[in-house]
């Protein structure tokens, strides 16, 4: 069970701290996205150098392959991939829609076809539990109905309702798994409606969990409207528990929702975007592509101590990504995660030494520079 403690507030920002059966984990936290049981291009013991707390791993992709008979013969994720530190599992809901093939959503669950050989399957809020119980990952997420932008209200009451309806039957079947120590996170939806919100807020607070996510954003609103609904919801949930802002996002989307009072994040952009040659800086993000750098001897980022900024140059990190040599890859995800995780915690140490508004304020000037 979770027992979140507040550290210190500046604001609405705040630094926490919670315990979990893998491990503790300080907030404001980034999770690296680890979707088939791998960070990709990085070993676990290159995600822990990266100051790695916790990984993401996705229910839908692990129940298609390898499965859960195969995970569960290592008792869980943990053994099977080599990561000793916590892991949070999304309950795959987001991913029947954005992946699989003829799915259909009804009161039972998702119907759907596998993305990868057409099989049938039925995703149920029990299943999806079930799943996760059995990948054994330390915290673990009801299943929802994510809806997708634009939506009229009608609909996003009704996904709201039944997403309300499903976090009721998890919370049940969680409780009634007797051997499960693992944290279960409600779900917050509304679509980008703030009477929505409000009231899916109440409802998932009134069914209680350890810790509360906001769903339904960043999916491809603009992003003053999925701010305006972070800053509406995150003052609706309960203050002594972790708030999870699911699939967000660039580093000034972390900086802002850190401010607003959110703790958790999580985001594909610093490994995928590491092997499309895009790199997180102080400064803002270069292309490693880029011309200029082609002798260029210098890091990519002078004030980050990442094992590729200590080790590599521009230089050479352009000639790999554009020979697209395999330690590319690697070397730039070293970076971008490295580059996500500092910023958090930087935020943190702002935030405990009370300096949280210069933190922020400096971190825009460097981008103007
Ligand atoms: O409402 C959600 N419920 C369960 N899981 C989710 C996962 C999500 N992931 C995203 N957005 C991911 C956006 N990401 C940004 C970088 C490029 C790839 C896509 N929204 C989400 C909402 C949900
Ligand atoms: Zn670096």
């Amino acid at each position: 069970m979770i027992d979140f403690k507040l550290i210190s507030q500046s604001g609405a920002a705040r630094a926490g701290v919670f315990d979990t059966l893998h491990g503790q984990i300080e907030t404001p936290v980034f999770m690296p996205v680890g979707t088939l049981a791998t960070v990709k291009a990085l070993s676990p013991e290159e995600l822990k150098a990266a100051g790695a707390q916790i990984i993401l791993g996705n229910t839908y992709h692990l129940y298609l392959r390898p499965g859960c008979d195969i995970v569960g013969r290592f008792a869980g994720l943990h053994r099977f991939m080599h990561w000793d530190r916590p892991i949070l599992t999304d309950s795959g809901g987001f991913q029947v829609f954005s992946l699989a093939k003829l799915r259909k959503l009804t009161e039972a669950g998702y119907a759907f076809q596998s993305h990868i050989d057409g099989s049938r399957h039925m995703l149920s809020p029990e299943k999806s539990i079930e799943v996760q119980i059995c990948l054994n990952s330390d915290i673990i997420m009801c299943l929802d109905q994510c809806l997708e932008h634009p939506a009229s209200h009608e609909q996003a009451v009704a996904a709201l309702e039944l997403t309300t309806r499903w976090a009721a039957r998890c919370k049940t079947f969680w409780r009634e798994q007797t051997e499960c120590r693992n944290s279960l996170f409600g779900i917050v939806q509304g679509g980008m409606f703030a009477d929505l919100r409000q009231r899916s807020a109440e409802a998932i607070a009134e069914i209680g969990f350890p810790g509360y996510a906001i769903g339904g954003l960043s999916v491809g609103e603009p992003k003053d409207l999925m701010m305006e609904m972070a800053a509406h919801t995150l003052p609706l949930l309960p203050a002594d528990r972790p708030r999870y802002i699911m699939g967000v996002g660039t580093p000034e989307d972390l900086v802002e929702l850190v401010a607003l009072g959110a703790d958790m994040f999580d985001c594909v952009m610093p490994t995928r975007n590491a092997r499309n040659g895009q790199m997180f800086t102080d400064r803002g993000t270069i292309n490693i592509c880029n011309a200029r750098f082609r002798d260029d001897e210098g890091p990519v980022d002078p004030s980050c101590d990442c094992y590729t900024c200590r080790h590599y140059s521009l230089a050479y990190l352009r000639h790999l990504y554009t020979a697209r040599e395999i330690l590319a890859y690697r070397l730039n995800s070293i970076h971008n995660v490295h580059y996500y995780v500092n910023l958090v915690n930087s935020m943190r140490e702002a935030i405990l030494a009370g300096t949280f508004d210069q933190f922020r304020k400096a971190f825009y000037t460097k981008r103007e520079g």
